[in-house]
């Protein structure tokens, strides 16, 4: 077994090698050596290999073949590759070899910006550490304490968290403490070091070992230096598997649809039947909207159901759970979907509203064609919102073709359409009178914080 040893490196390197996704894993750039063609020419270890084979990765990725190498030899890490490019086992296993080599219990701390990820994450990580019997917890808001508690209590090797439950039991849970802890991962790490989670992160850091290995993996990184100086990395390399910032994979198909803003609904009907089968995530930008869409769609008898923060967090899990197994094939999503979720058959997504932000946009079409597979990106656009997809093409270096949607068939179903609208503002009521004498009424109109639903303890 490979011991681990650290490397004194001076400066922060910088690895470019050109656009790629999990497809072409054997892609040579001029510019770097030929990459490795299999984990264990990067060093990894016969049992973590066998891992691997089992999950049926023939050969390593890009950003797993550039960032498992530096990762084994102790550095820290900087990492930068495409949505569905195989990030999660770029971290993951260096972690693991390195938890084989000194096994120690609360050894790694993987943060996450929702709880759907951090499950999904913690899963890679049993999937991946299997032949070597790995422990992880998983510590997200919305769960009972107490469960939480007594999973910390018995010493897991991994934990997997979003940060204000993090902090809550750092803060709170007797004998928890994270001081031995050997490496830290900020998963979507842009996401994490913005403003909302700030604060929350310096006090987890603060409590952190200094002594230890950080890595930052996401899609889209900028080296804005205040906001990667707040996770405190140390020398790290820097590996950036695109040529552009903003890069979507290569096989996946993007589009806007310009319509009146009354007509979205009846073109989005039309397009569900375009698509009719398929595997579809509908992204729109608050709670309400979310709710009322999953209502309207039923009504016109699609199988489709909601995910957002203001359900229970069972409720969520099994909303994806429902969409994963494909028991239901159209998830209506706010943005707590946006980042990270790894659910190979979807086919589609389309985006009710564009995030007015370009990396959203960036995360959330990435939800397809991952993994090497294809997949469709449809984007909304109305009279209110052309400027922002401007902006989105701008960040993309591109424009995007227009979706071809002939208004003769799609009008053809306004008046189903219409009364679907009716019905699901009726369901709307219901729902926000019962979730009122809860004290949890949708506010409607203004796109509150609470309603852009982006937060996650
Ligand atoms: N070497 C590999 N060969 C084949 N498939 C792989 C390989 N590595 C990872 N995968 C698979 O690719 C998919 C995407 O991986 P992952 O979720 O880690 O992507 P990601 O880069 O983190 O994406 P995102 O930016 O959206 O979070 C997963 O289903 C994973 O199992």
């Amino acid at each position: 077994m490979p011991a681990i040893k650290k490397r004194k490196v001076e400066r922060e390197t910088h690895v470019d090698v050109g656009a790629s996704d999990a497809s072409s894993q054997n892609d040579e750039s001029s510019e770097t050596p030929a990459a490795p063609k299999s984990f264990r020419e990067l060093g990894i270890i016969d049992s973590l290999c066998e891992a691997c084979d089992t999950l049926g990765y023939k050969a390593p990725t890009p950003i797993q073949s550039e960032s498992i190498p530096p990762a084994l030899q102790g550095r820290d890490l900087i990492g930068l590759a495409e949505t569905g490019s195989g990030k999660t086992a770029a971290f993951a296993l260096p972690i693991l070899q390195a938890l084989m080599d000194k096994p120690q219990s609360l050894f790694g701390l993987v943060l996450a910006p929702t709880r759907e990820l951090a499950y999904q994450t913690s899963l890679a990580f049993e999937a991946l550490g299997s032949t070597i019997n790995v422990r992880t917890a998983v510590i997200v808001g919305g769960m009972d304490m107490v469960p939480q508690s007594i999973a910390l209590g018995k010493k897991p090797h991994i934990i997997v968290a979003t940060p204000g439950r993090l902090l809550d039991h750092l803060e709170n849970t007797k004998g928890f403490s994270l001081r031995n802890l050997k490496y830290l991962v900020m998963d979507e790490a842009d996401r994490l070091l913005d403003m909302d989670f700030g604060p929350i992160l310096d006090k987890i850091l603060k409590v952190l070992p200094r002594e230890r290995r950080t890595f930052l993996f996401s899609a889209t990184l900028s080296s804005k230096v205040e906001s990667l100086q707040r996770a405190s990395l140390s020398n790290p390399q820097r590996i950036s598997i695109s040529s552009n910032k903003y890069q979507t994979v290569s096989t996946l198909q993007q589009y806007f649809l310009l319509r009146p803003h009354k007509h979205k609904d009846i073109y989005l009907v039309y397009l569900l039947n375009e698509f009719a089968g398929q595997s579809v995530i509908i992204f729109t930008r608050t709670v309400h909207e979310t709710q009322r869409m999953a209502f309207l769609l039923r009504a016109l008898g699609f199988g489709a159901i909601p995910l957002h923060g203001q359900l229970s967090q069972s409720a969520r899990l099994g909303a994806l759970g429902k969409f994963r197994s494909r028991s239901r094939n159209i998830l209506v999503a706010t943005d707590v979907a946006a980042r990270g979720l790894d659910i190979p058959s979807v086919d589609l997504v389309l985006n009710y509203d564009l995030p007015t932000d370009s990396k959203t946009y960036i995360h959330r079409v990435g939800r397809t064609a991952r993994a090497g597979k294809s997949g469709v990106a449809i984007s909304f656009t109305s009279q209110y919102d052309f400027e922002i997809l401007k902006r989105v093409e701008g960040a993309l270096g591109k424009e995007l073709p227009e979706y071809d949607a002939p208004k003769d068939e799609a009008m053809v179903m306004a008046e189903r359409v219409g009364e679907a609208q009716r019905q699901a503002i009726m369901e709307m009521k219901n729902f926000d009178e019962k979730r009122g004498s809860r004290g949890k009424q949708f506010g409607r109109g203004k796109h509150s914080r609470e309603e852009m639903d982006r937060e996650e303890g």
